[in-house]
């Protein structure tokens, strides 16, 4: 991750950059893949809606542990291998999660997925830090991200384009998935390596350079950044267990719609970050205004479940809500972290948001689908969704909460925020 003094040829940084992506649009798509089946799971295999999110929860589970030790090995051993490494293991669980005969084979298939994928996210970062050191940094790492929103839209629009594959039952999506991130490990793949000409060149760090890793390290993140850390915790659990979970099925429940119009409904929000996520980026570092941003990003996400859960407005209205919200808040949340902290601890820090955010979603997944059984809720049952959304719109009035503190203590303008860090 460290800058070299030459660089690496322009033309090949984007080759890279677009090989990069295009290996983030496959790691979404599987991330994403278990809502459009959540419904099929459940009417053929007959699992209930604590399987269906502990299949997503499971994902984060191990990563309360393993992403900082993934931040280190690709330090260690350099982003073209991890992301090459991480993407096989990530094909083998998306195997798995397709071809395995039970419950538990799926949720080790998922297990396995989530340990691959975490460590390549941050692989995929230093891949482009690596190769866009200079005013570009923000600009690609907008973009890879915004790719890889257009895997989680594919994955949710994936009943309206391969219908025929979904009329087959749960598995056919499934292995479509499988495939999708076959794709992935091949773009991994010529990433690394073309990757290999500049490292050998002396143009890139060659690895094994991690500098120690020092506990204490962890204690000298000022005030701002653990306000950062919690409301990355609130947003993304919410966010990612009501998106990436349950709202096709509550969609298709509480709102009536089928579950090509769910998935459809659902995918706009990807969609829209594909072109926002970017945009507010480049309009953040324009405007050099952070948390006025982050705080208004996060308030749209309460706003958006009280009118889903509230009122009968139509769908588009909270639709837009949240994909602004998601476009918004992550476009923010990164560079500004990297203002919180020292460029030295930057790894450090993220690995350790990453890790109690992992927790989070993982228990976002859990406590959303416990909530869900207990109240019996189904399409006959529409009310038995509303402890769902109460619990989500708890957690993201405090995630604002935070945005609010962080901006009120340390947020006027950024280097104030530097100076809080
Ligand atoms: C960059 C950021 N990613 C994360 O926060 C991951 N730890 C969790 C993402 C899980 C879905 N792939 C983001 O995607 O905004």
């Amino acid at each position: 991750m460290t800058a070299a003094s030459a660089q690496p040829p322009r033309g090949l940084a984007w080759l890279i950059g677009a090989l990069v992506a295009a290996s983030q649009f496959g790691n979404y798509y599987v991330y994403d893949s278990i809502g459009p089946v959540a419904d099929l799971l459940q009417q053929q295999r007959g699992f209930s809606d604590s399987q269906v999110g502990l299949l997503n929860a499971i994902y984060s589970l191990p990563n309360v542990v393993l992403i900082l030790v993934g931040g280190v090995l690709v330090d260690r051993f350099g982003a073209a291998r991890m992301t090459l490494w991480t993407s096989l293991v990530c094909l083998a669980g998306a195997l798995l999660t397709a071809f395995s005969p039970d419950f538990f084979g799926m949720a080790a298939g998922r297990l396995l997925f989530g340990i691959g994928a975490e460590t390549f996210s941050i692989a995929t970062l230093a891949a482009i830090a690596d190769y866009f050191g200079g005013s570009s940094l923000a600009l690609a790492m907008g973009l890879a991200l915004g790719i890889g929103r257009l895997g989680s839209a594919s994955a949710d629009m994936s009943p309206t384009w391969f219908a025929g594959t979904y009329a087959r039952g749960w598995q056919p999506p499934l292995v479509l998935a499988a495939g999708v991130a076959a794709t992935s490990l091949g773009a991994a793949a010529v990433y690394w390596w073309l990757d290999r000409g500049p490292r050998r060149a002396g143009l890139l760090p060659t690895g094994n350079s991690a500098e120690k890793f020092v506990w204490r390290d962890l204690l000298h993140f000022g005030r701002a950044y653990w306000y950062l850390l919690v409301l990355c915790v609130l947003w993304y659990s919410v966010i990612l267990a009501f998106r990436s979970t349950f709202s096709i099925k509550y969609f298709q429940h509480v709102h009536g719609l089928d579950l090509a119009t769910a998935g459809e409904m659902n995918s706009y929000v990807f969609l829209a970050a594909v072109f926002a996520t970017p945009a507010f980026g480049w309009l953040c570092d324009r405007l050099q205004r952070y948390a006025p941003f982050l705080a208004f990003g996060t308030l749209l996400l309460p706003v958006a479940l009280a009118v889903l859960a509230l009122t009968h407005w139509s769908l588009w209205i909270s639709t837009a809500l949240i994909g602004i919200s998601y476009s918004l808040v992550p476009a923010v949340m990164w560079p500004l972290a990297s203002r919180l902290v020292a460029p030295s601890r930057f790894g450090t820090a993220i690995g350790l948001m990453w890790v109690i955010q992992n927790a989070g979603i993982s228990g976002a997944n859990l406590v959303a689908g416990w909530l869900n059984d207990r109240a019996v809720a189904s399409a006959a049952n529409p009310a038995g969704y509303d402890g769902m959304m109460v619990f989500f719109g708890t957690a993201s009035t405090l995630g604002l909460v935070c945005a609010l503190v962080l901006w009120a203590t340390a947020g006027r303008r950024h280097h104030e925020l530097k100076a809080s860090a």
